[in-house]
């Protein structure tokens, strides 16, 4: 919808841009689906002039078969009823306008863009295979700028004044949209109403400057093919470096390749003389062909270095998030205090490991150790201070395992456990008492508790010949109970399952 005072200025104006009888009459037939070929040619023949450029269009390169159109029943035949109708109504614009004169306004100019638009229109939708739609839309784009025609009639000074202001055309649609609260491209859209022309052609001019939309349904990517026109026709005229800019739009909107890009533009060259001449418009600059293909290889140049520096990032990015989900699964694995093995984990370890050593008749043994008397730590020193000693048993004990090969892992509380493969009970004694000895001579109050002794008490259980626990469950009781009985015979000792061999220490 217009803004109302300016549509009653549209109103008042005398000067706009009308169409002649005998295109309003075809415009008509083109909308009445029963209008028959003859009506079309009848009405077409009331313009001599048109009519002689219809034949010439008919047999152009682009139209002629074997032989040339002679009557203008032929001529309509071949261009089709479509393209008929553009021809008529461009035509008839164009000499009308140019007729009329428009002061302040470079008609030639604006009608070399119109048909830059058309032309790229009709091309664009031809290489996106929507050949029905490019005689509809080489119309609706050769129209896409009727809405300035119209602007310049109804306030000739104010307009010219926004017509010198603007060095591009999207100033001018911004100056516009100052002056007037809209652009011409509405007010186009209002003047085709005006003409009755299709539903369609009016929604085209009218979202003529809205941006490019990304999507995939066809009547968006029609609408899509008269807004890129108008880039392309700006593009155009900046010369061969925009052209290679609006390319790449081109590329991202309508998934085409540059080299068809460039087909597309180098083809559109050449039908630019024998149409300009058909309209009797100045034929725009023709473009350098090389440099046209060397911006266009600038651009997949940088294209290849932009996605190139995207795939790094995403496998940087891949990378992090596998660290992450490493260091998440670690997390989940680790005790928060002592970050050894917490109980599930070492229970997973285990499992695997029961299996495995039995599969190849290798020992393994268990030992449990538990803290003595550590509530007594925790009351004489404060729960702190047994946090403290928990986390400097397990630094102190984990370099013992490992160097033995084997794994520790706190079981709960003060209850810490060591899996050692390849250890029978004799190895896992000797492991159990060297822990328990060198337990004797360090202090595991830190620095600010140096006096501060702990022993524990060990549970040994073991698998050698293979056969003699059940499951991982039976061997981590065994060790257990074996370490209960440490417990209950004094503390400070080792037990190794069956109990009636355990070795006292003290
Ligand atoms: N500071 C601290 N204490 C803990 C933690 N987990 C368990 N405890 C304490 O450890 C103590 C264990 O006490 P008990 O099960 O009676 O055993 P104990 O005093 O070591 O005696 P024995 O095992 O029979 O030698 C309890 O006081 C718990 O509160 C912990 O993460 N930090």
């Amino acid at each position: 919808m217009l803004p109302n005072e300016l549509r009653q200025l549209l109103e008042r104006a005398d000067a706009l841009p009308s169409l002649p009888a005998v295109v309003v009459r075809v415009v008509e037939l083109a909308r009445d689906t029963s209008a028959n070929l003859q009506e079309v040619v009848e009405t077409l023949g009331r313009d001599p002039a048109l009519s002689a450029r219809l034949l010439s269009l008919a047999n152009t390169v682009f139209y002629a078969q074997h032989r040339a159109a002679e009557d203008l029943t032929q001529a309509v035949n071949r261009i089709g009823l479509e393209r008929t109708l553009s021809l008529a109504l461009g035509c008839s614009l164009v000499s009308s306008s140019k007729k009329r004169g428009a002061s302040g306004f470079d008609l030639e100019r604006y009608w070399q863009r119109s048909l830059l638009c058309a032309v790229s229109a009709k091309s664009l939708a031809e290489s996106l295979n929507l050949h029905d739609e490019a005689g509809a839309l080489f119309t609706a784009s050769l129209l896409q700028d009727i809405g300035m025609l119209a602007l310049h009639a109804a306030e000739e000074e104010r307009y010219v004044k926004l017509l010198g202001e603007a060095d591009t055309h999207a100033e001018l649609i911004d100056l516009e949209q100052q002056a007037y609260g809209t652009d011409h491209a509405q007010v186009g859209g209002w003047l085709a109403e005006r003409w009755q022309l299709s539903e369609r052609t009016l929604n085209w001019i009218r979202s003529s400057h809205d941006p490019l939309e990304q999507g995939g349904s066809r009547e968006q990517q029609i609408s899509n093919c008269v807004i890129a026109a108008g880039i392309l026709a700006d593009a155009w005229r900046e010369g061969e470096a925009t052209l290679g800019a609006a390319m790449a739009t081109l590329e991202e909107y309508f998934d085409l390749e540059t080299p068809d890009v460039l087909a597309t533009i180098m083809e559109l060259q050449e039908q630019l003389p024998l149409l300009a001449s058909l309209y009797d418009i100045t034929v725009p600059e023709r473009l350098d062909g090389n440099r046209l293909m060397l911006e266009a290889k600038q651009l997949l140049a940088e294209k290849n270095a932009r996605l190139q520096q995207d795939l790094v990032r995403q496998q940087e990015e891949i990378e992090r998030l596998r660290q992450q989900q490493r260091d998440l699964s670690l997390q989940t694995r680790l005790d928060p205090l002592t970050r050894v093995y917490n109980r599930a984990y070492i229970e997973e370890i285990l499992n695997g490991l029961f299996d495995e050593m039995r599969e190849e008749f290798r020992p393994l043994a268990v030992v449990f150790m538990d803290l003595d008397h550590f509530k007594s730590i925790n009351d004489d020193y404060g729960h702190a201070v047994g946090d403290e000693v928990l986390k400097n048993f397990t630094m102190f004990l984990r370099p013992m395992a490992e160097a033995a090969g084997g794994e520790i892992g706190r079981y709960g509380g003060e209850e810490f456990v060591a899996i050692l493969p390849n250890h029978d009970g004799e190895g896992a004694m000797s492991f159990a008492e060297y822990v328990r000895s060198r337990l004797k001579q360090v202090s595991l109050g830190g620095t600010r508790n140096p006096g501060l002794r702990v022993t524990a008490s060990f549970g040994i259980a073991t698998i050698v010949k293979g056969n003699e626990f059940r499951n991982v469950g039976a061997l981590l009781d065994a060790a257990d109970s074996s370490m209960y009985l440490s417990k209950r015979s004094g503390r400070d000792r080792i037990t190794i399952f069956p109990t009636g061999s355990g070795l006292m220490a003290g």
